[in-house]
């Protein structure tokens, strides 16, 4: 299949190198230092699901209609990204795989015409340098048909998918996308710290931290008549109870996640952002929380200063210390 990835990144580059290896003729839309790193060597691609150099095609800009256009890019990227990529768009499947609850819908304004999938990325993967990613945790990609894409078009394109990574399918992408952003809360704390997923869920006062967020989120979504969908054994029982339990006992969820992810130190996409002195995708994943939140008119105490802190942390570059995050988000007594 004729396949086009916008966004080469640490996900975008690790779909076009699979997808490539597998056997479909790939282009991937990049830029900068990127950009010139993978048309002069190529994209690598190393870790988790093997070592591969497959051939692709790189450019700055779609000049052509591709089968199928997939989106991945950041959040705060993903309109500028899919409205210069918007004349080969037009009636073209387009699968958007992103963190947060929004990307199928900014993709369906830029791209009225083209049937929407969702992709939720359960693999862990690092952009290391210009050209090169790495896997660090090889899991499966969850896609599921937006609102207007047929059951043939995401049979069609899962097949294709298949041969490259393993895929889970689910019938419910918007539910999903809501478990999938309580997963995320795993990112805001080593985007401030600079430790590992796994570091901070071995921290007691960090971990606690990050369950009271969840369990703050969970409250929101509920109140707002959300649904969770089940991914990767996360069912919406399973975040009932982070959504009750006090937080010593709801940590079994952090616990979970950073045990699944393995040995090796997981920074989490958000802390790669940082890394690079680039911003980040928070007000896309506790940001989003928030947002709700306000709409409805519930407070959001911990998700909002966890969201500051990732805001200092992209304006000054300089990592908090965890004794002092402990003090800079401090959970009320009831919250216990
Ligand atoms: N990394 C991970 O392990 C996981 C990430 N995710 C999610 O996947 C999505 C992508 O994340 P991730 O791959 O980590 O992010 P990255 O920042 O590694 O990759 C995004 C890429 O998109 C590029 N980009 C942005 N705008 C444009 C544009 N207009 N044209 C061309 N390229 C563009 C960026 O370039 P530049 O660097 O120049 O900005 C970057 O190379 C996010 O929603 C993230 O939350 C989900 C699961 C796991
Ligand atoms: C689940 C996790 C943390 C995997 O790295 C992720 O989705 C991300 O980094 O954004």
């Amino acid at each position: 299949m004729r396949i086009a990835i916008i966004g080469a990144g640490a996900v975008g580059g690790t779909l076009a190198a699979l997808l490539a290896r597998a056997g479909n003729d790939v282009t991937v839309v990049a830029r900068g230092e990127n950009l010139r790193a993978i048309r002069q060597e190529g994209l690598r691609l190393d870790g988790g699901f093997g070592k591969v150099n497959a051939p692709l095609t790189s450019t700055g800009r779609l000049t052509e209609a591709p089968e199928l256009a997939v989106l991945a890019t950041k959040a705060q990227d993903a309109e500028a990204a899919l409205l210069a990529a918007r004349d080969h768009l037009d009636g073209v499947p387009l699968l958007v795989v992103q963190n947060g609850l929004g990307g199928l819908d900014v993709a369906r304004r830029v791209a009225p015409a083209s049937p929407l999938l969702g992709g939720l990325a359960l693999f862990a993967a690092s952009f290391l340098e210009a050209g090169h990613v790495t896997v660090t945790g090889p899991n499966p990609m969850i896609v599921g048909a937006g609102p207007d894409a047929d059951r043939a078009l995401l049979d069609r394109v899962v097949a294709v998918l298949r041969d490259a990574l393993p895929i889970e399918v689910t019938d419910d992408i918007e539910g999903a996308q809501w478990t999938k952003l309580l997963i995320n809360h795993v990112n805001a704390l080593p985007a401030i710290t600079g430790l590992s997923v796994q570091e901070v869920v071995a921290d007691p006062a960090l971990r606690r931290i990050m369950t009271a967020s969840m369990r703050e989120t969970v409250r929101i979504a509920r109140r707002a008549g959300a649904r969770f969908a089940r991914v990767q054994g996360v069912s919406g029982r399973v975040l009932q109870m982070v959504g009750v339990l006090p937080l010593t006992l709801g940590a079994f969820f952090p616990r979970l996640l950073a045990r699944r992810m393995g040995s090796v130190p997981n920074p989490g996409s958000t802390l790669q952002s940082i890394r690079r002195g680039q911003l980040t995708e928070i007000d896309y994943l506790n940001g989003a929380a928030v947002e709700v939140a306000t709409r409805i008119g519930m407070p959001s105490p911990v998700n909002s200063a966890i969201v500051a802190l990732v805001h200092e942390v992209e304006r000054t570059t300089v990592f908090v210390p965890p004794a002092d995050v402990a003090r800079r988000i401090p959970l009320s007594p009831v919250s216990i």
